[in-house]
């Protein structure tokens, strides 16, 4: 029987990837997001390689999260591995002229999303004593840069978070793994920038940075390896850069 992994943020970038090589490594598939068309295309796009269920959620509402989450389709009930990726940045400014918006936004997706998604899933792979939870941090949870504020500090939650997960899990088989990307070529910076293609751009001009394809296939890893072993944490940057995310030019 296929095991079942569902994904946050399925629609683009490390989620629409993860999904297209976990499908390919013989998983079955919960895909979430707030585009429902975006999911429809990807479940079109597998659905002859793997059994897909789509979900159109915004992870900020525990309700509904808990809500669709209790009642998946019992073939897809018993989530084996749930990859809390959705998230995002907004701005780049300075902390004393960031928008509170902005911040309220972000901490609104990238904490509460995966606090309320965890929540919703853990208890089932607890009661079968079976299961992952990825998480999707960021280096920018490590390292600072200018700019980083609040986005850093989402992520700096994701990593401790992670971590205290696993401390609540010892004596179960769970496990816990908290991925941290930097620089990666997604949507992420055409979100950040609210639609300025030319400051997006920028964020990836000169250099060569992470594919989403590079991640997906860290996630598929640290689902694979025995049963025995919780890869903790996994800090992966592009071999052009070796600290917190570069920043860019606002001028
Ligand atoms: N790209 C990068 O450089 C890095 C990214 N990350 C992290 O990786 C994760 C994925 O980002 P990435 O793939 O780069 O960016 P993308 O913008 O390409 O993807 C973000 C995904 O998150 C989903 N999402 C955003 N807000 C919500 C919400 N409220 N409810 C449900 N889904 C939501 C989006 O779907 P929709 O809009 O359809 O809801 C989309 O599928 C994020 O957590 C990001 O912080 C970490 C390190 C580096
Ligand atoms: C590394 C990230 O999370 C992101 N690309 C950023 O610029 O902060």
């Amino acid at each position: 029987m296929k095991k079942t992994a569902l994904i946050t943020g399925a629609s683009s970038g490390f989620g629409a990837a993860c999904a297209r090589t976990l499908a390919e490594k013989g998983w079955q598939l919960v895909l979430t997001a707030r585009r429902a068309e975006r999911l429809a295309a990807l479940q079109r796009e597998l659905s002859a390689q793997t059994p897909v269920h789509t979900l159109a959620l915004d992870v900020r509402d525990a309700e509904a999260v808990a809500a669709s989450f209790a009642s998946l389709p019992p073939e897809f009930a018993e989530v084996d591995l749930l990859v809390n990726n959705a998230g995002l940045a907004l701005g780049l400014e300075p902390a004393h002229e960031a928008s509170l918006e902005d911040w309220d936004t972000m901490v609104d997706t990238n904490v509460k999303g995966v606090m309320y998604c965890t929540r919703a899933i853990l208890p089932g792979m607890v009661a079968r004593n079976r299961g992952h939870v990825v998480n999707i941090g960021s280096v920018a949870g490590s390292w600072p840069y200018p700019g980083g504020n609040v986005y850093g500090a989402t992520k700096a939650f994701v990593q401790q978070f992670s971590r205290n997960l696993r401390a609540d899990l010892l004596g179960t088989a769970v496990r816990v793994t908290n991925i941290e990307p930097g620089m990666a070529e997604t949507e992420f910076s055409k979100v950040r920038f609210k639609g300025d293609d030319e400051m997006a751009g920028r964020v990836y001009t000169g250099t060569e940075a992470l594919q989403p394809a590079d991640i997906a296939d860290i996630v598929a890893w640290v689902a694979s390896v025995p049963a025995r072993v919780n890869v903790n944490s996994v800090e992966v940057m592009s071999v052009h850069q070796a600290w917190g995310p570069l920043a860019v030019d606002r001028s």
